[in-house]
């Protein structure tokens, strides 16, 4: 497939920037410089940009051997592949999503899950991120695509959005809940998502049953400038906020087969280690957590 490589694509801000707090103001530094080849040469495979990871057993026989000609550029394709089979899990619990019905996705990044949703399900997307360099990066691969009318993504605080009470049909966070307060974010989805719509997060938290967070968590914390939170503080936060879960999936095993490939890779950032070791020892865990609105 042949898309437009957005990895120099500099294009004027469209929204206006909501009030934030200054560690907002630092996520929205961190995020407007982002330019990790681990991302966009996965991203330029086929236009789909995502800034989370992957799910699934890696496929050998596409990936052939070390060695083989181009190994690097399928070592990326799969690891690509893996990254998007990752919204493929999240999208399979957005429940039943028909063409007029609006989606919200809270921290969507350059938007490579609102274009997978909106793929499957023709519906419309609305994304939030504090990255202005992120919504034009939306903004412009949606005009690309000819999908502007429904993927659109603006610069703004998803513990604030502008979005009517009672609209959204589903909202998600993909790897996006851990920079904020849990309570305020799942009062904000409560209030944009209507009665029955479905919310799902995929997440990376820590696990109470190892006591606090390990030395690798911290670690990821450090490295993202976030602050990751444990699987209790999920799941009270969503029973405080009427968001009752209808499925918590542990995708661990599932993961760790991307990162120990990704460690291979000449594309490593450093945090391979931690992600690995924390899953290993238990201190960590990929969670996927869809709930309704009730
Ligand atoms: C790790 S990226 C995930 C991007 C995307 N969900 C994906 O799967 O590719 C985290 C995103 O969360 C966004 N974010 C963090 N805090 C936010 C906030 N308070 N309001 C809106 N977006 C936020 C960042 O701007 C960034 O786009
Ligand atoms: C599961 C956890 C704790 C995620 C933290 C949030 C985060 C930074 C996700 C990946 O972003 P990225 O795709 O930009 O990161 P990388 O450059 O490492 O691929
Ligand atoms: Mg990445």
């Amino acid at each position: 497939m042949t898309s437009t490589k957005f990895t120099d694509v500099e294009t004027p801000s469209a929204f206006v920037p909501a009030p934030s707090s200054p560690y907002q103001d630092d996520i929205a530094r961190y995020w407007d410089q982002e330019a990790r080849p681990v991302n966009l040469r996965l991203g330029d495979v086929d236009g789909l940009y995502h800034h989370h990871y992957g799910v699934g057993e890696v496929d050998h026989a596409a990936l052939g051997k070390v060695g083989d000609g181009d190994y690097e550029q399928r070592l990326i394709a799969e690891l690509h592949r893996l990254e998007s089979a990752q919204t493929g899990v999240l999208l399979d619990h957005l429940g039943d999503i028909g063409r007029e019905d609006t989606l919200v996705d809270a921290g969507c990044g350059r938007g490579g899950s609102m274009v997978m949703a909106h793929q499957r399900f023709g519906c419309s997307v609305e994304g939030v991120t504090l990255s202005a360099k992120q919504a034009d990066f939306v903004q412009q691969r949606s005009l690309d695509l000819g999908i502007e009318d429904r993927v659109r993504a603006r610069v703004c605080n998803m513990l604030a959005t502008p979005f009517e009470s009672g609209t959204a049909a589903a909202s998600w966070n993909n790897e996006s809940s851990m920079y904020v307060d849990l309570d305020d974010l799942f009062a904000e989805h409560s209030r944009v998502l209507r009665t029955g719509g479905r919310y799902v997060t995929i997440t990376g938290c820590w696990n109470p049953r190892y006591g606090q967070p390990s030395k690798w968590v911290s670690q990821i914390n450090a490295h993202f400038e976030c602050n990751i939170h444990s699987r209790r503080e999920y799941l009270r936060a969503m029973a405080d906020n009427r968001l009752v879960p209808t499925a918590v999936v542990d995708l661990t095993a599932d993961t760790l087969p991307y990162w120990e490939l990704r460690a291979t890779s000449s594309l490593v950032t450093g945090i391979e280690e931690a992600f690995i070791n924390s899953y290993k020892d238990g201190s960590f865990q990929y969670l996927l957590i869809a709930a309704d609105r009730v």
